[in-house]
């Protein structure tokens, strides 16, 4: 590697007497500083944002969350408010937004300052990672930020490297070029890099791993009585969601009636032009126009099949001619059979010898010229469009003599159930306490209605070795694996444990701001080199299939190279007042569009508890209400709302 390595970064300083008066921030200008002094040959720190505010919660968020999520910064320092004093909130703001948290870098500053001072240990320190983005915190002191950054700043361009999904193998190379010793990364671990899937690489260091679940064996007496997992909203969801979903690659594929449900993994064009020679649009007679209206001898025909060679016609002769037919050579127009009649026969009376013109012919008129449906070169169908089943793309591809396509590999999704509770739904009889299985069978019906291959792993009870089992072989067989129940914080909700400590699968996020579904995990694993996605969706019927909608759907899409992957959204106007919860509701609602109104009105599908499956009958959207505010409980009928296109417009 010859080239350095280049490593943006944003310092904030957060300090109620700074952001009065910005020549207090000494702390801001300390850390630019370090990050100048640490940029060698090899690595570069550009600092390219800082900024200074008050000890304000969600300025703070706000911030961070531009620079990580907009500005893709690779490391966000933040100074200031990591203290005992009332004002400061920094961890507090900064822990939720953290999706891995990484108690090593804090650790590593806290033991460091610590051999200078014990009141090192009132630092109350937070680090990790919000997608490609590293944020540590610093205290506010100048000399603290400095020697705390000081003490993790050689380690970060190797987080960097792996949060963006890398192998760290750049930054090995420039500590094996700084160090001449061996291969082995800092943890000890030996790095097999693997060029292929390089990016899929899995690097564990162990001594950043922590889990925020309980241990699968602890007592129920010990576990959590609050949901360790911050509880994001749906935009952070998808955006996480999507910097996950990766295209599995392409095949070549002959077009035909299969290509429906594909995606285009490149544009296609026109190899050849249609129609491929000029042809009479009409049945009727190819003349010269300039000749104009008068009797002329029939020298020929022309009929809609493989011809020699095209016909030769001189002023004063004509040619009769069907649809589709070869313009012959000199012919300048077509008149319609219509506008002519029969003026004299052969002797035995079969065939035409002479027509009368009645009309005045235009120069083309009923030609279609070479490639005037479709010239050569033309786009058929771009890169990540769909090839829909109206059929379209297909006739096209085919009239121009496009034999075969590259389209985007399709991923096979997995589906299980998971419950001791939970049975067949075709079960003959339940015992008390047993509940028919609907989330499967309705997860199922919506893979295949979207054109998904899938692949069903049945009913796992709540059992660790179990679950492990069956969540182990059905990764070993799909790109997706959604799963339903056991999420939430119940002693048998098992799915969250099982995944982070049997698995070592990396839990992006657990808990959402929104309803239904507030318990949504999303984790991925590498599997069989790849990186696989993981849905475990609650078990509540509606929340299951409401997620599904909202979160494997467009990661499916997106995976599947859809340029568009986000479902479609509507505006609807309310036909009846909604109250709102606490927390952002997705309300299941058919749709109509009102001919007289011009605009689409919405009927909510009723009692809106996530076990009525019924709410999710004739839903054809999903309507975005707002969570609820003291200025805000209910949205009267009339309100306009986006309305989430899940279904089929009647
Ligand atoms: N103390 C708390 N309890 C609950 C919380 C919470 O935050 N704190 N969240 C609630 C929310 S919101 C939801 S949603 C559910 C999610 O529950 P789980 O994902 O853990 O699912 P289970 O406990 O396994 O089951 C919940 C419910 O759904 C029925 N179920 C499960 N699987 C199926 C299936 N395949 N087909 C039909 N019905 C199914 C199950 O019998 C339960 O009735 O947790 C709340 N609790
Ligand atoms: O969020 Mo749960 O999905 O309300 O029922
Ligand atoms: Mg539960």
């Amino acid at each position: 590697m010859s080239q350095a390595q280049q490593y943006s970064v944003g310092i904030l300083t957060i300090s109620d007497t700074a952001s009065a008066d910005s020549t207090k921030d000494l702390s801001g200008p300390t850390l630019k500083t370090v990050f100048k002094q640490a940029s060698k040959e090899k690595i570069t720190f550009n600092v390219i944002k800082s900024a200074i505010i008050s000890d304000d919660f969600e300025q703070i968020q706000n911030i961070v969350k531009t620079w990580s999520d907009n500005e893709n910064l690779d490391i966000v320092v933040t100074t200031g408010g990591t203290g005992f004093g009332v004002k400061d909130i920094t961890p507090e703001a900064i822990e939720p937004l953290l999706q891995k948290k990484s108690p090593g870098i804090a650790y590593a500053m806290i033991t460091t300052s610590l051999q200078k001072t014990p009141f090192a240990a009132l630092s109350r320190l937070v680090s990790g990672v919000r997608g490609k983005t590293i944020i540590i915190t610093v205290p506010g002191s100048p000399k603290g930020a400095k020697e705390n950054l000081e003490a993790v700043i050689n380690v970060l361009p190797h987080a960097v490297d792996l949060a963006k999904g890398g192998t760290g193998e750049n930054v090995h190379a420039q500590l094996n070029a700084q160090k001449t010793n061996n291969s082995k990364d800092e943890s000890g671990h030996q790095c097999v890099h693997n060029t292929k899937h390089e990016h899929h690489h899995k690097h564990e260091h162990d001594t950043t791993r922590s889990f925020l679940s309980d241990p699968l064996s602890g007592p129920v007496t010990q576990r959590q009585r609050k949901s360790p997992y911050p509880m994001i909203t749906v935009d952070e969801a998808l955006n996480i969601i999507a910097n996950n979903a990766e295209i599995l690659g392409s095949i070549t594929v002959p077009v035909n009636e299969n290509l429906v449900g594909m995606v285009l993994a490149e544009d296609v064009y026109a190899k050849e032009p249609v129609p491929g020679y000029r042809a009479s649009i009409v049945d009727g007679y190819a003349v010269v126009a300039s000749d104009g209206p008068g009797i002329y001898p029939v020298v020929g025909v022309s009929i809609a099949n493989v011809q020699s060679d095209a016909m030769q016609l001189k002023p004063g002769q004509i040619t009769r001619i069907t649809t589709g037919g070869p313009i012959p050579n000199g012919a300048t127009a077509v008149v319609m059979v219509e506008d002519t009649s029969l003026v004299s026969t052969s002797a035995d009376g079969l065939q035409e010898e002479s027509v009368k013109i009645h009309v005045q012919a235009r120069n083309n008129e009923w030609i279609r010229e070479i490639g005037s449906d479709t010239s050569v070169g033309t786009v058929i169908v771009r890169k990540g469009e769909l090839v829909t089943a109206v059929g379209g793309e297909i006739g096209v591809l085919s009239s121009v003599g496009v034999r075969e396509v590259r389209v985007y590999k399709r991923p096979v999704i997995g589906i299980l159930s998971t419950g001791n509770e939970v049975v067949n739904h075709n079960e003959p009889e339940l015992k008390y306490g047993q509940i028919r299985d609907s989330n499967r069978p309705t997860l199922l019906a919506i893979g295949k209605i979207t054109g998904f291959e899938v692949k069903d792993f049945g009913i796992v009870s709540d059992n660790v070795q179990e679950l492990e089992n069956v969540l182990k072989l059905a990764l070993s067989q799909v790109d997706v694996l959604v799963t339903t129940g056991g999420v939430s914080m119940g002693e048998f909700d098992l799915l969250k444990p099982t995944l982070e400590r049997s698995l070592e699968a990396t839990i992006h996020f657990g808990r959402l701001k929104m309803k239904p579904g507030k318990p949504t995990t999303f984790a991925t694993i590498i599997s069989d080199e790849y990186k696989k996605l993981i849905f475990s969706l609650p078990g509540n019927p509606v929340s299951a299939t409401v997620t599904s909608y909202l979160f494997v759907l467009p990661a499916l899409r997106k995976i599947a190279g859809y340029d568009n992957w986000n479902l479609p959204i509507v505006q609807a106007e309310l036909s009846n007042n909604i109250s709102l919860d606490p927390r952002p509701e997705y309300h299941r609602a058919t749709i109509s569009y009102d001919y007289t109104k011009g605009k689409f009105l919405a009927v909510s599908t009723g009692n809106q508890i996530s076990s009525r499956l019924l709410s999710m009958c004739s839903c054809n959207a999903l309507l975005k209400l707002p969570g609820k505010t003291d200025q805000l409980k209910e949205l009267v009928k009339g309100t306009m709302v986006d309305a989430i296109l899940i279904g089929q417009l009647n």
